[in-house]
């Protein structure tokens, strides 16, 4: 399959080296558009077959091209794109918010898929949710999970709307998770340890915590209830958390998240 990816920062990246890393796509069948010129300088030891600013009437030789632009610079690559795009290409963008109908009508383009992965698709450890176009037929559609599941795993869903609570929760999830690590990585270093000390305390933390909720046959609440003793310090800190509405402000938070996704397909 050939590919061309408009848009190369963090996750466009890291879609392309991972369907490398598969096998799934030749580096000379990767064209590579990127408007930052210092993108541009590291992009060449990827050695892709194109690396380009422009998006330009080759692209049109290519079987999918994934849209990996912030949203705001949508409006500017669909002027571009919509000259050179043929009907038989399949689109499949990344962009938070944007609708698969403002994409289809952009580009004046049926074929297209609207994906919501995570940074852990770096490491091949990411969850993207993604939904499509009924002009994509079964065949380009498997095709494509193939791809995204070289980055993780993978949850189809046949109601695009959802996919802006799929963005608030596991799209920014990985956020979250480093703000809390963050947090307790700096009270670790106010009680006086150094930060590799603390840090590492709490990276190990967070790894077997991790492993328990995935491997013991305890659900959350007892999981709270076998660390925090009656009268410990657990208790002494959750009840802290809980007096501070800990709970409310994160679920706040991720329910802001979805309004500002859904605000994005706005302009
Ligand atoms: N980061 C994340 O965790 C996730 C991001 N997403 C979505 O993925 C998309 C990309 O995010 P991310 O990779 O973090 O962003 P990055 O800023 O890392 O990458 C986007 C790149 O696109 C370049 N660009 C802008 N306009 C053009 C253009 N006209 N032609 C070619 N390249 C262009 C930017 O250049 P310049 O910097 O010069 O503007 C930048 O290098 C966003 O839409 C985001 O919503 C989805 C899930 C997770
Ligand atoms: O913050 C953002 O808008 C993007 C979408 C999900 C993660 N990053």
């Amino acid at each position: 399959m050939k590919i061309a990816i408009i848009g190369c920062g963090n996750m466009g990246m890291a879609f392309a080296r991972a369907f490398l890393k598969f096998d799934l796509v030749k580096k000379e069948d990767f064209l590579l558009v990127e408007k930052s010129t210092d993108r541009m300088e590291s992009l060449t030891n990827f050695q892709p077959g194109v690396l380009t600013g422009i998006i330009g009437p080759q692209i049109g030789e290519y079987d999918l091209i994934i849209l990996s632009v912030k949203p705001q610079d949508f409006l500017s690559v669909s002027e571009a794109l919509k000259a050179v795009i043929k009907p038989t290409q399949v689109v499949l963008s990344i962009m938070a918010g944007i609708t698969i109908e403002i994409i289809q009508n952009a580009l004046n383009h049926n074929s297209v898929i609207r994906a919501m992965p995570n940074t852990p698709a770096m490491l091949g450890m990411g969850i993207t949710a993604y939904s499509a176009s009924p002009e994509v037929d079964m065949n380009q559609l498997r095709k494509i999970e193939n791809l995204i599941n070289a980055t993780g795993r993978s949850v189809f869903l046949e109601d695009e709307d959802k996919l802006n609570a799929v963005t608030a929760l596991s799209g920014s999830g990985p956020a979250y998770f480093f703000y809390v690590v963050k947090a307790m990585i700096e009270a670790g270093k106010q009680m006086g340890f150094e930060e590799s000390v603390a840090a590492l305390l709490v990276k190990q933390t967070m790894l077997g915590s991790y492993h328990l909720i995935n491997t013991a046959d305890k659900s959350l609440d007892e999981l709270i209830n076998a660390v925090a003793s009656k009268g410990g310090t657990t208790e002494a800190a959750l009840r802290r958390f809980e007096a501070g509405h800990l709970d409310d402000t994160l679920k706040e938070g991720i329910l802001a998240a979805q309004v500002r996704s859904t605000e994005l397909s706005k302009g």
